[in-house]
């Protein structure tokens, strides 16, 4: 039976003012219907680093990342705030599609359309107005490049999307979202269809994004999150619990409820 935990007691680190911030929540509420699924998320990401979202099946981690880029319009609704810069992109009057070109998702299972893997970067880019032959092919290149995917499909642009295996088809995903030149990058468990060594590839393409992006990510896998993140939020039934380096969540969890998922006795 699952122990009750209180949820006054949490443990959030905020940031200081110098260190720059790619995105932020305030008090952000969702509610399907009558269910309150994520209560006063309040959480700042700081530009370039990863941070993991972790916690047990149904504790809110992808209700939470999902709001982040206005997926839950139409299924959920979020209040609070989501600061984007300066501006509340949860206002009802921003341009939710200007939003996702610059705050990207990547989901759980792979899902590439079926064209070539050429059509699947360069779809969205002419659906923006980019015609131009060579600025296609830079991007193409480029966003494949950044997947780390360039070296292992670059003879064969025109093969079918769904003729590569599953973690390359994650790859060409991740390659199709940094194709918009996003700043944020959301990835909802993107390895959990995926084999062990596409995984680590998966892990090495993040790693290497990080540089240039602001990489948010769910995952189910605590070794992941230690592997790549450099702090992580533990949710608890709809409740962000603890908010910490992720060296810290690790070895020195601050409250009993993460002490006990981390230690294995839930979840
Ligand atoms: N589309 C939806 N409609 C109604 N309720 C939903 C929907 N998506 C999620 N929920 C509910 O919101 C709560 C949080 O679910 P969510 O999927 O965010 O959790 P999670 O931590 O991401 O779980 P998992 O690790 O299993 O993906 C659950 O009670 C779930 O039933």
């Amino acid at each position: 039976m699952l122990k009750e935990y209180s949820f006054e007691k949490t443990a959030i680190q905020t940031f200081a003012d110098n260190v720059p911030l790619a995105l932020r929540t305030e008090d952000m509420q969702v509610f399907y219907g009558s269910n309150h699924a994520m209560h006063d998320a309040s959480l700042s990401f700081p530009k370039n680093q990863i941070t993991a979202l972790i916690g047990a099946s149904g504790s809110g981690k992808s209700t939470y990342l999902r709001s982040l880029n206005r997926m839950n319009d139409g299924i959920a609704t979020v209040t609070g705030k989501i600061w984007y810069h300066d501006v509340d992109i949860n206002e009802p009057d921003v341009n939710i599609y200007e939003i996702r070109r610059h705050i990207g998702m990547v989901f759980q299972r792979p899902n590439p359309f079926s064209k070539s893997i050429r059509e699947n970067i360069i779809y969205a880019l002419r659906a923006e107005g980019i015609k131009d032959k060579q600025v296609l092919a830079e991007r193409v290149e480029r966003s494949l490049r950044g997947a780390a995917l360039w070296d292992e499909v670059k003879d064969n642009l025109d093969k079918s999307a769904l003729a590569l295996s599953g973690g390359q088809q994650q790859r060409l995903c991740i390659a199709r979202s940094i194709a918009m030149e996003p700043d944020v990058l959301l990835l909802d468990e993107p390895c959990s269809a995926l084999d062990p060594i596409s995984t680590v590839k998966v892990e090495e393409t993040l790693a290497e994004l990080r540089k240039k992006y602001t990489i948010i990510i769910v995952t189910h896998n605590m070794q992941q999150a230690a592997r790549i993140s450099s702090q992580c939020a533990f949710f608890h039934l709809g409740h962000v619990m603890e908010y910490t380096p992720t060296a810290t969540m690790f070895s020195n969890p601050q409250i009993p409820v993460t002490q006990d998922y981390i230690s294995g006795s839930f979840g």
